[in-house]
C-alpha cells in the first residue's frame, strides 16, 4: 500500500514577494524532480515572456470556454485577468509519480485545497510590505495603478496565510529555495512513515 502518485505542492503568495524567483532558483537545482504546472492566463505577455513557456497566453473567450468544459483544477480573476491550472496536465503528471509544483495566487491555492486536501500549500511571505512593494516597483513590469492594485490584493491574501501548512519568507532566494525543498523533502518522509504505519496496521486487522 505505497501511494504510487506524485505530490501536488502549492506554492503562494501575493504578488511580488519572489514566488517565480524561487520557483526558477529550484528548478534551475538538477537535483529538483518536480514538474511545474504551466499555467493559463488572459493577461498580456510582458516583454521576454514566451508563450507555452511563462503561460499559455489565451483570449478570454478561449479561456471562458476552457472554464466551461470543466479544463481547469482552479482559476481565478486576478487584477482583471483570468488565471487557471489546466486540469490534463496536473493530473496525468502525478499519476505518472511525478511531483508537481504550481505557482498560483491566495484564491486559487483556496479551490486547490477543496479538491485536493492532501497537497501541500507553501506561503511565500514577503519581510514587510515596503519591501513587497520595492520588489514590484523594481521589477518594472506594471504601471504605479496596477502595483497598488497588487498591492491591495497582498494585504488581503496576507492575512489568510495562517491557512497554510507553512510559510516561508523570502529574505534571500536561496535560503527560500532551500526551505522549499526541505518542507518537500519532509513531507515525502511524512507520507512514507504514515503509509508504513498505514501497512502495519492493516496487516494487524486482517490477521
Ligand atoms: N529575496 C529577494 N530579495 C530581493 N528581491 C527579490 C527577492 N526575491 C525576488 N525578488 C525580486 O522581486 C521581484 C518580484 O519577483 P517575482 O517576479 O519572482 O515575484 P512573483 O511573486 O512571482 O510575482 P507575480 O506573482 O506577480 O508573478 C523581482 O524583480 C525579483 O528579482
Ligand atoms: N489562481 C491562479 N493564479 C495564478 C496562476 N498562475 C499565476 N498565478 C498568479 O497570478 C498572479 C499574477 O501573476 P502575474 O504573472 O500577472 O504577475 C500571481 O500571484 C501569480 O502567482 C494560476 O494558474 N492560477
Amino acid at each position: 500500500m505505497t501511494s504510487d502518485k506524485g505530490l501536488l505542492i502549492v506554492l503562494s503568495g501575493p504578488s511580488g514577494v519572489g514566488k517565480g524567483t524561487v520557483r526558477k532558483a529550484i528548478f534551475d537545482d538538477p537535483d529538483t524532480g518536480f514538474k511545474y504546472s504551466i499555467s493559463m492566463t488572459t493577461r498580456k505577455m510582458r516583454e521576454g515572456e514566451v508563450d507555452g513557456v511563462d503561460y499559455f497566453f489565451k483570449t478570454r473567450e478561449e479561456f471562458e470556454s476552457l472554464i466551461e468544459q470543466d479544463k481547469f483544477i482552479e482559476h481565478a480573476q486576478y487584477v482583471g485577468n483570468y488565471y487557471g491550472t489546466p486540469v490534463d496536465y496536473v493530473v496525468e503528471t502525478m499519476e505518472q509519480g511525478h511531483d508537481v509544483f504550481l505557482e498560483i495566487e491566495v484564491e486559487g491555492a483556496k479551490q486547490v485545497r477543496e479538491r485536493f486536501p492532501e497537497a501541500l500549500f507553501i506561503f511565500l511571505a514577503p519581510p514587510n510590505l515596503a519591501q513587497l512593494e520595492e520588489r514590484l516597483i523594481g521589477r518594472g513590469t506594471d504601471s504605479m495603478e496596477v502595483i497598488r492594485h497588487r498591492i491591495e490584493e497582498a494585504k488581503r491574501e496576507l492575512s489568510l496565510m495562517n491557512l497554510y501548512d507553512y510559510v516561508v519568507i523570502n529574505d534571500d532566494v536561496q535560503q527560500a529555495k532551500r526551505r522549499v525543498q526541505c518542507i518537500v523533502e519532509a513531507s515525502h518522509m511524512r507520507r512514507a512513515h504514515v503509509e508504513s504505519k498505514l501497512r502495519k496496521l492493516l496487516l494487524e486487522v486482517n490477521n
